[in-house]
């Protein structure tokens, strides 16, 4: 397996809308066979746009886009047919049972009915559905269906797996399990491009990223090169009664290069997180609790946008 073949090459892509907005603002970026690639941002910073025209379900307006090797405008069809889309809503059939879904899905793209029927028993083993597999849609959890929806996309062995925003809505549980699926595909050797905002799961899961503001690419790189670059190893975590924030943040001020003050927590950017609480505690300063945690990429994304992800 070539593992530096490039699966979706994007030069200077633009998406604008009617209303003339211009959503994807001019973004380069290759996907490789093998790796799972996260594209990161605030709502609204253009991370849809970018995975609809790379499903080949939106036009692109500038710039030029190659996915498995084809033009979306020119070879939409044949793409599409090879790819394995999870959008952000869930389009599983809720009328139908889980089998049922996958059967029918199957039978869309034209495959041979043996094949069908062998790929939806290892699918729905893969989804953790084996036990729902006769029941209806309509009785599964969003965890199950997101699931489902995920197996579904998998139907016709596809060279790319696309998933937009595949944990929001779950709760903890239901997420962490579709998290370690995702692992589970990426350790089968499956290409991922996914979009998330939530930082944590794309630290551990995406072996490269970039970050959209704006519709822009703001940064690219591994999470360790990210975070090595945009911030310092430590942070120290401070909380206070709200009464005694301000006043404790004003005696921090200095104390490291980047003070960071927000409504429930003062941050401290360190190379070392002890002996900065140690220099806290010089200053007579005396916080409710200290945590002391090593960067990560939402450090990465407040470093650079000067605002937090998930509110
Ligand atoms: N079909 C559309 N027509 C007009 N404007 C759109 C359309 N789809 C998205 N937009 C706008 O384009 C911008 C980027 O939206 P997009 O959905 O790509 O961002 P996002 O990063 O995926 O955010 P979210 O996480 O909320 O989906 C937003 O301002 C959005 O309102």
């Amino acid at each position: 397996m070539k593992t530096d073949e490039i699966l979706v090459d994007a030069r200077d892509l633009v998406k604008t809308y009617n209303s003339g907005l211009r959503a994807v603002d001019g973004i380069t970026f290759q996907v490789r066979r093998g790796e799972a690639f996260g594209v990161l941002g605030a709502n609204g910073a253009g991370k849809s746009s970018t995975m609809r025209m790379v499903a080949c379900t939106s036009p692109v307006s500038g710039g030029t886009l190659r996915v498995l090797g084809g033009d979306p405008d020119r070879d939409g069809a044949a793409v599409r047919a090879r790819l394995g889309v999870v959008p952000q809503e869930d389009s599983v059939d809720t009328d139908l049972t889980v089998r049922e879904n996958l059967l029918i899905y199957g039978r869309y793209f034209g495959m041979r009915w043996a094949d069908i029927t062998r790929r939806t028993t290892e699918l729905l083993e893969f989804a953790r559905l084996t036990e729902r597999a006769d029941e209806q849609v309509s009785n599964l959890s969003g965890g199950m269906r997101r699931r489902l929806t995920i197996a579904r996309a998998l139907i016709n062995d596809p060279a790319i797996v696309l998933l937009d925003e595949p944990t929001t809505g779950l709760d903890p549980q239901a997420r962490h399990l579709l998290w370690e699926r995702l692992f589970q595909l990426k350790q089968d050797g499956v290409t991922l491009l996914l979009t998330t905002h939530y930082m944590d799961e794309a630290e551990q899961l995406c072996d490269r990223l970039i970050i959209m503001d704006g519709g822009k690419i703001i940064a690219e790189g591994t999470p360790a090169d990210l975070i090595a670059r945009y911030s310092t190893r430590e942070v120290l975590e401070l909380r206070f009664p709200a009464a005694e924030r301000e006043v404790a943040a004003e005696k921090l001020q200095g104390l490291t290069d980047r003070v960071d003050v927000f409504a429930d927590r003062v941050l401290l950017y360190t190379a070392n997180g002890e002996e900065t609480l140690a220099a806290v505690h010089e200053r007579k300063v005396t916080p409710l609790t200290a945590l002391v945690r090593r960067s990560t990429l939402e450090d990465v994304f407040l470093t650079l946008t000067g605002r937090t992800l998930v509110d």
